[in-house]
């Protein structure tokens, strides 16, 4: 955790306050209600706002440390940022626009031209002018433009929230690649859940400018004291395998600490890492398992904490799948959103043990 963020900043109103120790590589998604102060954030990293107590530090170099009156500008701190819209010159071509960016680069050279061209795959487009890119080929270029500048975080601002679903999925892999294959940390501000659940291997969730949670991806999605603030989309993240498949069916079952569930196969190979999505709402709870149901999935779990809702006619209840071997103390949570009469009729406490039963879940890689 070489890269920590203090900040406090008074605009109006608002107020950013935040006290945020991030990991050295991956992606760390920044998550929140319009006007929480996501982009605050990221414009105080890179030197474009001043928080008058403000303390930034990033992979060990300090850029801002106002006890001392120290502040970066700017141009001076190795990062880079990819904006909403890609703000590419129209005037160079793709490879113009990439030697704009390495110009900007220090000496150091973590990461070569070619390797960043191949990591996009945007060699095809080398001679291309921008107005001749798709939105999602604009955005991999603005991203490669980013990284040829070698920088030591790359700060993201919502890049595919321009696009339609279609250019956004195929953008996504491209940054999968990014997360799994550099060691350049990426803080990731979005608005979408599954973008979150995707690429997120730690999750920041700010709410009126304060980190209201900030921690591994799949351990905060499954707590229970955090506001509802991802609404519909509650509900957790299993890390997996896949363990069988059943070609007859076109299914694929993905093992995880403590159970197992059968999912829509999507060209899955035995043994290839899965992580699975599982939404609150998908999610029911039995005394007993049920006979003659259409559910094929149901999991053996203990109740570990029961919260209310989003409204008062709600329940979240957080269970622990314990369908392992006797013995094993390895466990993965799920949420389950019913109702509160449900809870109540049901009973429902700490450590009661319950089926829960998954009416869908989704593979997200
Ligand atoms: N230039 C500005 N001058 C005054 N207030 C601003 C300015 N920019 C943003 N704000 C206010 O600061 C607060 C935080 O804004 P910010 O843009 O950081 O939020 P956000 O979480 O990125 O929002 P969104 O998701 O809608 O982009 C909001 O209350 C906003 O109205």
């Amino acid at each position: 955790m070489n890269t920590q963020l203090r900040l406090r900043l008074a605009r109006g109103e608002f107020t950013l306050d935040v006290d945020l120790a991030l990991p050295a590589s991956g992606i760390t998604a920044v998550f929140g209600p319009s006007g929480c102060g996501k982009t605050t954030l990221l414009r105080c990293v890179a030197g474009l706002e001043r928080a008058p107590a403000g303390r930034v530090e990033v992979e060990g170099e300090l850029w801002q440390d106002e006890s001392r009156g120290l502040f970066v500008p700017t141009w001076r701190r190795p990062l880079g940022y990819v904006f909403q819209e890609a703000s590419l010159f129209d005037h160079l071509d793709v490879r113009g626009n990439l030697a704009f960016g390495a110009r900007r680069a220090a000496s150091r050279e973590a990461i070569s031209a070619e390797a960043v061209i191949d990591l996009l795959g945007i060699a095809p487009l080398l001679g291309r002018r921008p107005h001749q890119l798709s939105g999602g080929e604009r955005q991999r270029v603005a991203i490669a433009r980013a990284l040829a500048a070698q920088p030591r975080i790359l700060l993201l601002d919502e890049p595919l929230a321009s696009l339609d679903l279609a250019r956004r999925r195929e953008i996504l892999p491209w940054l999968e690649k990014l997360r799994d294959e550099l060691r350049v940390p990426m803080l990731y501000v979005t608005h979408a859940a599954d973008e979150v659940a995707r690429l997120a291997d730690t999750l920041v969730l700010l709410d009126q400018g304060r980190v209201v949670a900030a921690g591994p991806l799949a351990g905060t999605l499954a707590r229970l004291d955090l506001p509802p603030l991802l609404g519909d989309d509650t509900g957790v993240l299993l890390q997996g395998t896949v363990r069988a498949l059943d070609a007859r069916w076109h299914l694929a079952e993905v093992a995880f600490e403590g159970g197992a569930l059968w999912l829509a196969d999507s060209g899955l190979a035995v043994g290839q890492a899965a992580r699975v999505r599982v939404l609150a709402r998908d999610v029911s709870i039995a005394l007993q398992p049920p006979a003659g149901t259409s559910i094929q999935n149901l999991l053996p779990c203990d109740v570990r904490g029961i919260a209310t809702g989003e409204g008062p006619s709600q329940a979240m209840v957080q269970l622990a799948c314990r369908g392992g071997s006797a013995g094993i103390a390895s466990e993965s949570l799920l949420l389950a959103r019913i109702t509160a009469r449900a809870a109540d009729q049901l009973a429902l406490a700490p450590g009661m043990r319950v089926w829960a039963q998954v009416k869908s879940a989704a593979l997200v890689r």
